[in-house]
């Protein structure tokens, strides 16, 4: 099929499809038996540099599932360390849950703000980049491929908090110090901006900007701290000529403003009726999301009947792809996301 007649395409760009396109956030993970037996082999950072890998575990759920689009599998934290930062992902431990990303140096002071390198792509990032080039041959166009990173607050939360911890050492940079927040900020931000230009020109079709916890700052510190960033990260991508979409959670009081922003797509999580969330959304803006994940346990009677409660509200307008809210939870049973996937696909728009 021509690359740009793909339905998710068309649906970013809100032209009529044959069917409501579907893909899941973490739709390469742990659910997976494909995914786990790469695991058991290599660890999470070393399966994230190799383009071979990359490539295997990215196609893996459109041959196991048939999603509409491929997202290209790597991690938001992926630059840090050639910004300077030392990033591990711990093992998890027996009864602890699953391991989460540490980093060694975190971001105190200003000096460490400024001693934070921009990375250059092609040299400090090729394996990603060459896992893109791989994915599209593996892909041979039957999907879009996704290229993503990580927003400049949600980044930032990891950076300076060291791992997983809470987001007080971050808020109270904002409070304490803006000026170094800001140039914490503006340094992830032109982080973002070449990642992402780097991924297009590799071969991304479309992008997406993760910035999950954004969710945490009120009205007065996302004008402050956040939305100038993420309206110049769009700005920078327009050029690129690909879409973009730009996905949090916990921002369903914000639409508004996030739909000003410069983004062709804004993911929503669960927290909203869809149906609220298009009509907050400006109308030139297309809509994703927003399945509550946890609704993929089961019971599949449940999961498809909530599924076409969505579709029903939205799908009957151009411009709607349908997601979770978040991403696919490990325990996951895969005949499940076959069982959403071929629910989405029987909606007739
Ligand atoms: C916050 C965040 C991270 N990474 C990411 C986010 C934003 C999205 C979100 O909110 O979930 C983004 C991400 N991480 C991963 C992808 C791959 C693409 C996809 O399939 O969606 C994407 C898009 C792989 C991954 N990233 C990680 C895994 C699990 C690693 C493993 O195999 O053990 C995967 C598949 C590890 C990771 N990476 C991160 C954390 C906190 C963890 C540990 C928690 C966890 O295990 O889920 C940082």
């Amino acid at each position: 099929m021509a690359p740009l007649q793909h339905r998710f395409l068309k649906a970013c760009r809100r032209e009529p499809v044959d069917r409501i396109p579907v893909w899941l956030m973490r739709q390469a993970g742990r659910y997976q038996a494909s995914y786990r037996a790469v695991r058991a082999k290599v660890s999470f950072l070393e399966l994230c540099r190799s383009p071979e890998l990359i490539a295997q575990v990215t196609a893996a759920p459109i041959d196991e599932h048939g999603l509409d689009a491929a997202i290209l599998f790597s991690d938001i934290l992926i630059a840090l360390p050639a910004m300077g930062l030392d990033l591990s992902f711990e093992k998890g431990e027996k009864g602890k849950g699953d391991g989460g990303p540490k980093i060694a140096n975190p971001v105190k002071t200003r000096a460490d703000v400024d001693a934070l390198r921009v990375p250059e792509p092609e040299k400090d990032l090729r394996y990603v980049l060459d896992g893109v080039r791989a994915i599209r041959r593996v892909l041979a166009d039957r999907v879009p491929l996704i290229g993503f990173v990580g927003g400049p607050f949600t980044v930032a939360s990891y950076a300076v908090e060291g791992g997983s911890q809470g987001f007080t050492r971050l808020k109270t940079m904002l409070y304490a110090d803006p000026r170094s927040a800001h140039a914490l900020f503006e340094k992830l931000t032109q982080a973002a901006i070449v990642q992402l230009e780097a991924q297009v020109a590799a071969g991304a079709q479309a992008v997406q900007i993760f910035e999950s916890w954004l969710g945490e700052l009120g009205r007065e510190d996302l004008e402050e701290f956040s939305f100038p960033y993420l309206a110049r990260i769009a700005a920078a991508l327009r050029k690129t000529g690909v879409p973009t979409i730009f996905f949090a959670t916990g921002m369903s009081t914000h639409l508004a403003q996030l739909g000003k922003l410069g983004y062709d797509v804004v993911s929503v999580d669960w927290r909203i009726p869809l149906e609220e969330a298009r009509r907050q959304l400006p109308p030139e803006v297309a809509l994703q999301g927003n399945l509550d994940s946890t609704l993929l346990l089961g019971p599949k009677e449940t999961l498809v009947a909530r599924a076409r409660r969505l579709l029903e509200a939205v799908g009957h307008q151009p411009g709607y792809i349908f997601n979770l809210g978040h991403g696919i939870q490990p325990p996951t049973p895969p005949e499940n996301v076959q069982a959403l996937v071929e629910a989405v696909h029987a909606f007739r728009p």
